[in-house]
C-alpha cells in the first residue's frame, strides 16, 4: 500500500536564546500551532514522534502529555541533527502504508543550556577524544575542498553573506541582521579556515508538523494549497574501519540520487531547498551533492545569484542553519515546515515566488568511522 501523504500543519518558533524556558515549555506552542493549522482535533492524531538530542529522556511524553495527546504511541527519535526529519520519514511511511491517518512530529533543543563553546561530543568516541568537534571536522573537509577546487577561505564568506541577507527577511530567524564580507572575514577564528560567522550558531529552537492522509487533507485543507510529501530518503554513512575519507559527502550524494529516483524529480525541477549549511563550506559541497551544479562549480553557482532570493533555485531562503539557527533536533522538522510554507506562498519577505517543488536536507552525527550518522532528505510538492 502506498498512499499519498500531506503536510497538514506547521508550527515554528523563532529560534534564539530562551534561558528562562524549559524544553517542554518552548516546544508546546510549536505543536499547538501545527495542530491548529491542521484543523485536526487531538483525537484524530494516531501517533507522535518527538526528538531532542540534549533535552533528556522521554521528551515526547513530556511535551505531548502537557497537551493531553496521550494514549497513542509516542516515539522518541534521536539521530543527532537529523532526528526530527527521521521522525517525519517514519511518520510518512506509517501513513503511506495505511497504518495510521495522522501523525504529529516535533523537534526541540535548547542548546544555550549547554553553555558556551562547541557542542559536547561522546566522550567514548575515538574522534571526539582526539578533538574532532563539529567545527574541526567540517574545517578539515573545507580545507580539502579548497585544495581540490582552488578556493580561498574568504570565498566561503559569500555563503554567510547570502544566508544572513535571507535571515534578515525571516522574522523567525535567530540572526536577522545582514553582514558584509568584511565583517565575516574579520570575525574571530574558530577552526581554520572557519571564522565565527562561517559557523552556524548554537541556540534554542522548536518546530512541529502534522502529517496526514489524502482523506484528511481533503477534509481539513483550510483553504491552503495542499503540500504533498512526494518522497523521503534516509541513509546512514557506511562503516569504514581504519583510515577513511572525511572530505567527501557520500551519504548526501547517495541520498540526493535516491530522492530524485524515488520521486522522478530532477535537480533542475527544485525551486527551493533548505540544505544543511552547518558551516559555510558545506553549502557549496551540498550544491554538488544535489547536482545543482557540477563538482567544482558551486562557488560560480552561488556568485551567479541563482541560489539567492530572486534566483532560479533558491537555497536556504529562511537563512539556513547559519542565520535561522541550528537547534539540532529542531532543524529537520523546521526545514520541512519552512518548505511547506514556501510552497503555499506564506513566507512573506523571504518568499520564493512561484515555488512548487522543494526539498529539505539534514545530515549529522559525528561517530568514528562513519561519514555521517544519518542523512534525511524530504521532497515536497504543491
Ligand atoms: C555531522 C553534522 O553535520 C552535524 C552538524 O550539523 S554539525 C553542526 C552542529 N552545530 C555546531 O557544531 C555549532 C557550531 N557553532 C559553535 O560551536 C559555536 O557557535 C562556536 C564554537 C563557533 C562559538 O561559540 P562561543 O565561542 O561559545 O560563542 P558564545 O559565547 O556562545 O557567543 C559569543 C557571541 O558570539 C555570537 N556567536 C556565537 N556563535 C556564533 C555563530 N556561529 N555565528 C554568529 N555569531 C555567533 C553569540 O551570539 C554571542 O553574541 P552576543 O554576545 O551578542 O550574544
Amino acid at each position: 500500500m502506498n498512499r499519498p501523504v500531506y503536510v497538514l500543519g506547521t508550527g515554528l518558533r523563532k529560534f534564539g536564546k530562551y534561558p528562562e524556558l524549559t524544553h517542554k515549555q518552548f516546544a508546546v506552542p510549536a505543536v499547538l500551532e501545527a495542530l491548529k493549522e491542521s484543523g485536526l482535533s487531538r483525537e484524530r492524531i494516531d501517533v507522535a514522534y518527538s526528538s531532542s538530542v540534549f533535552g533528556g529522556s522521554m521528551m515526547g511524553q513530556q511535551i505531548l502529555g502537557q497537551l493531553g495527546l496521550t494514549g497513542i504511541p509516542i516515539i522518541n527519535v534521536e539521530d543527532a541533527c537529523s532526528s526530527s526529519a527521521v521522525g517525519v520519514h517514519e511518520a510518512a511511511a506509517r501513513i503511506a502504508e495505511g497504518r495510521c491517518e495522522a501523525a504529529v512530529i516535533v523537534g526541540v533543543d535548547m542548546l544555550t543550556k549547554l553553555g558556551r563553546g562547541a557542542l559536547p561530543l561522546n566522550r567514548e568516541d575515538w574522534d571526539a577524544i582526539n578533538g574532532l568537534t563539529m567545527p574541526v571536522l567540517y574545517a578539515m573537509r573545507a580545507r580539502r575542498y579548497m585544495h581540490e577546487h582552488g578556493l580561498k577561505a574568504a570565498d566561503f564568506s559569500e555563503v554567510t553573506v547570502k544566508a544572513r541577507a535571507h535571515g534578515a527577511r525571516n522574522p523567525l530567524a535567530q540572526f536577522q541582521k545582514p553582514v558584509t564580507l568584511e565583517e565575516v572575514n574579520a570575525s574571530r577564528e574558530v577552526a581554520d579556515p572557519f571564522r565565527l560567522l562561517h559557523c552556524c550558531p548554537t541556540g534554542d529552537g522548536a518546530a512541529a508538523v502534522v502529517l496526514g492522509s489524502e482523506s484528511l487533507m481533503k477534509e481539513f485543507a483550510g483553504g491552503r494549497p495542499p503540500v504533498q510529501v512526494a518522497g523521503t530518503v534516509l541513509h546512514s554513512g557506511e562503516y569504514e574501519p581504519g583510515p577513511y575519507s572525511m572530505t567527501t559527502s557520500h551519504v548526501s550524494s547517495k541520498s540526493a540520487r535516491d530522492i530524485y529516483e524515488l520521486t522522478g524529480v530532477s535537480p533542475t525541477d527544485i525551486h527551493v531547498a533548505e540544505i544543511h549549511d552547518s558551516f559555510a563550506a558545506a553549502e557549496l559541497m551540498y550544491y554538488e551533492a544535489f547536482q545543482f551544479c557540477r563538482p567544482g562549480d558551486a562557488l560560480a553557482l552561488l556568485r551567479s545569484g541563482a541560489t539567492s532570493l530572486g534566483g532560479r533555485q533558491v537555497v536556504n531562503p529562511s537563512g539556513g542553519l547559519i542565520s535561522r539557527g541550528h537547534p539540532v533536533a529542531a532543524s529537520g522538522v523546521a526545514q520541512i515546515a519552512e518548505i511547506t510554507r514556501q510552497l503555499q506562498g506564506r513566507s512573506g519577505a523571504h518568499q520564493v515566488e512561484g515555488a512548487r517543488v522543494g526539498l529539505a536536507h539534514v545530515t549529522g552525527g559525528g561517530v568514528s568511522n562513519f561519514e555521517h550518522g544519518a542523512c534525511a532528505v524530504t521532497l515536497l510538492k504543491r
